[in-house]
């Protein structure tokens, strides 16, 4: 059955559930953006059927409307979706990295024609804007749905069906759990990486040469300090009680990790260590969800012109195609280590092959 979603906010999420759900024939997908540039680049590139600043105009024929702008501006388009007159009866979604807010605002609906059930796609990336945009952004992520008391089984079937072009993994929890949660695994930790990028920054004044030692690790553990400052004060503000509550919980962390260090308790630290990394190692990595990863392997290069390009000929001679390629560590002259990932097992273990039988030294971690 043909099927009219509207997505309001033509972004780096929207865009790419756009992008994913153009991939059935059923869907008719309008973008809503306030901006033009936004719009005007989803035309050019198929992203979306048509595109207005309007909207009302938008959402006047939409059997689904996903809010997929920055969190207070979702709330906002909740409200003025409550004013609307509407003519049909409409599912209404969102996207937003925090869920209380979100359903806090959906509590308020008075008008009976609209369902709300709230959306988070648990994938993402520190770019922004439909040009980042991607369909497989969310293939194989967690999709969090947390239906509010104006949505029935039914309606979050029909929202799963629209919604599975994405082929994301949907699971249903209260507002509550997905914020106390996702405040641990993925907001936490981005408040930990950019306060780690400012001690760095503060030491370089002492050590003028420091950034030239910031190797695999630093880049590793602060990537995700380099994503949208905007958006993360927003999630920051929605979610502002479990912030509070795990900065709290840090705090006591940091002074018990201090004793470990000033009274050099030896046995202790290990089994700190010990125990991180048995936890870190016993994560789901191989999957994507909402800690995205991949199949790695790591290749040591030398540093002369085209060492990367010939990795990269030699996998796409035996049609091996690279998600990610990065260079952890290149020293002048010396060698380096590249980071390539794959989208699966199998792809893994034939580049590591590959790449060992032409006299490269491959490591899988
Ligand atoms: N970036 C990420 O990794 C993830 C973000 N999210 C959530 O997705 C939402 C959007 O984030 P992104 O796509 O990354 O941001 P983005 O900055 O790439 O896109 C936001 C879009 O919303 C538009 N917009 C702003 N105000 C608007 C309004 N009043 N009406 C209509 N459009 C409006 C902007 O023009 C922009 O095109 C946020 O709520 C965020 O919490 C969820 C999962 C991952
Ligand atoms: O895993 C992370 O923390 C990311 O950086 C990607 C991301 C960002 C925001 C979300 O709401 C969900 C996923």
């Amino acid at each position: 059955m043909k099927q009219t979603i509207v997505i309001a906010g033509l972004g780096l999420i929207g865009g790419s559930l756009a992008k994913g759900m153009m991939r059935s024939e059923d869907n008719y997908i309008i973008g809503y953006d306030v901006n033009q540039d936004s719009l005007e680049f989803a035309r050019l590139n198929g992203i979306v059927h048509r595109t207005t600043t309007f909207f009302p105009e938008a959402i006047e024929d939409a059997d689904i409307v996903i809010l997929a702008a920055p969190i207070s501006e979702s709330i906002q388009l909740i409200g003025v979706l409550n004013e609307l007159p509407l003519k049909k009866e409409m599912i209404v979604s969102d996207v937003a990295s925090v869920k209380s807010s979100i359903i806090k605002a959906a509590s308020t609906l008075t008008n009976e024609k609209i369902c709300f059930i709230g959306g988070h796609p648990m994938a993402g990336s520190h770019k922004r804007g439909i040009s980042a945009a991607k369909a497989h952004l969310f293939e194989n992520a967690i999709y969090v749905l947390t239906p509010s008391i104006r949505s029935t089984d039914k309606k979050v079937e029909t929202l799963k069906n629209v919604l599975q072009y994405t082929k994301s993994k949907f699971v249903i929890l209260s507002p509550d759990e997905h914020d106390e949660m996702t405040g641990v695994v993925s907001h936490f930790p981005h408040l930990i990486a950019s306060s780690l990028v400012h001690q760095a920054r503060k030491w370089e004044d002492t050590h003028t040469f420091l950034p030239n030692l910031a190797a695999g690790g630093f880049r590793d553990i602060t990537r995700i300090a380099s994503s949208n400052p905007e958006m993360w004060q927003d999630i920051f503000y929605h979610n502002r009680e479990k912030m509070s509550v795990l900065l709290e919980e840090w705090i006591h962390e940091m002074i018990d990790l201090k004793g470990l260090v000033d009274n050099n308790k030896k046995n202790d630290m290990i089994l700190y260590l010990k125990n991180a990394k048995h936890y870190r190692d016993g994560l789901p990595s191989k999957e994507k969800g909402s800690i995205a990863s991949f199949y790695d392997v790591y290749v040591d290069i030398k540093d002369q012109t085209g060492a990367i390009a010939s990795v990269a000929q030699l996998l796409a001679d035996h049609h091996i195609s690279i998600k990610n390629i990065e260079i952890l560590e290149m020293r002048e002259g010396i060698t380096g280590v590249l980071r390539l990932s794959f989208y699966s097992k199998e792809a893994q273990s034939k580049s590591s092959t590959f790449l060992q039988d032409n006299g490269y030294d491959t490591t899988i971690l």
